[in-house]
């Protein structure tokens, strides 16, 4: 089967992590493993990874330092493309030269199309960054002119811009080298946001959901299933709350119902869930959100939110 895996940005950086260089290779290394798992059972392999964690570290460097220029958020979202493909890229290396598996993966530059007129730009959705107080928040908005928002109970973020993916640039290269027997990592970080003018293609600031992106990604590259990681096992109702309930194999239009109902994290669960659900409604075989420890036994159907055509 052809598997596109979409990989949290909170699994390479974790919540409450300085964000060092072993912490992240070891979080990479560890979803590895099961990646490995699933390509010494046959699969094919598409990759693509979130950002938001990195993404936000950088521009937080680039704050702190001075006189050098800070770079725009197309440059900073590839910067993150070549980073985090690099530190897959390596331990797929190592976790295939231990399973003897003899199989090269390799990170493609990304660009993915938005609409410059998308309302999005006015109004910043996409958490980035780490997770700071209150306080802090409404500093940085009061002096800095930012936006931040409450993340799911977990503290506050800021948020930048998220259109909407249009079309994956790269999607002819991606597909020559999966028909090359590559594992390829593409999209990274929702892809480089560009947008066309004038006959040419120009990068804009802001940061693509790497969910909706990786949508697309499936459908371009014709995978079976689509498989969202994140931190958490399962979607749940009532998130957070003492009637929380996990939600399993699941119809496009039960978890609908939950979707219009709010059940779901704005910029968190409810695009993984929309994303999901476009996948198989527009005809992919099916879709799965739960953690990277229960990926093995969500590709068999025996974990995670699966959700199915009605
Ligand atoms: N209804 C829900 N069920 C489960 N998790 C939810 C829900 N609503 C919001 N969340 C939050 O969504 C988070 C996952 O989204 P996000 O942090 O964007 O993940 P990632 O970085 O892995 O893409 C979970 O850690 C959880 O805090
Ligand atoms: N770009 C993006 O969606 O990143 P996260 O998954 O880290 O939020």
């Amino acid at each position: 089967m052809r598997l596109t895996i979409a990989l949290g940005g909170n699994a390479i950086l974790k919540p409450g992590q300085e964000g060092t260089a072993a912490e992240q290779m070891n979080n990479v290394y560890q979803s590895c493993l099961q990646i490995g798992e699933l390509a010494a059972l046959g699969h094919e392999i598409v990759i693509t990874h979130g950002n938001g964690p990195q993404v936000g570290n950088i521009l937080l460097q680039q704050a702190a330092a001075n006189n050098i220029p800070a770079l725009p958020l197309d440059f900073c979202g590839a910067q993150t493309q070549g980073f985090i493909g690099y530190m897959i890229q390596n331990s797929l290396l190592n976790v295939f030269k231990d399973k003897k598996i003899n199989i090269h993966s390799t990170s493609v530059v990304t660009q993915v199309l938005v609409d410059q007129n998308d309302s999005a730009f006015d109004k910043p959705s996409k958490p980035v960054g780490p997770f700071f107080d209150k306080k802090h928040a409404q500093k940085q908005e009061r002096e800095k002119g930012e936006k931040w928002i409450e993340d799911s109970g977990r503290g506050w973020r800021r948020v930048v811009p998220s259109p909407r993916p249009l079309k994956i640039m790269e999607k002819d290269l991606i597909n020559d080298l999966i028909e090359n027997n590559r594992i390829v990592i593409a999209a990274g970080g929702g892809g480089i946001p560009v947008v066309e003018k004038e006959n040419e293609l120009k990068g804009v600031e802001a940061v693509i959901d790497k969910d909706r992106a990786g949508c697309i990604l499936a459908q371009n590259t014709a995978s079976d299933f689509f498989l969202i990681l994140t931190d958490v096992d399962n979607v749940m109702i009532n998130y957070g709350t003492a009637e929380e309930e996990a939600l399993g194999q699941i119809s496009i239009k039960e978890i609908e119902k939950h979707l219009a109902e709010g059940q779901f994290g704005k910029g968190s669960m409810a695009p993984k869930v929309e994303s999901a659900v476009k996948f198989v409604r527009d005809g992919g075989e099916k879709a799965v959100i739960t953690s990277l420890n229960k990926v093995i036994d969500a590709v068999k159907g025996e974990a995670g939110t699966i959700i199915y055509k009605d």
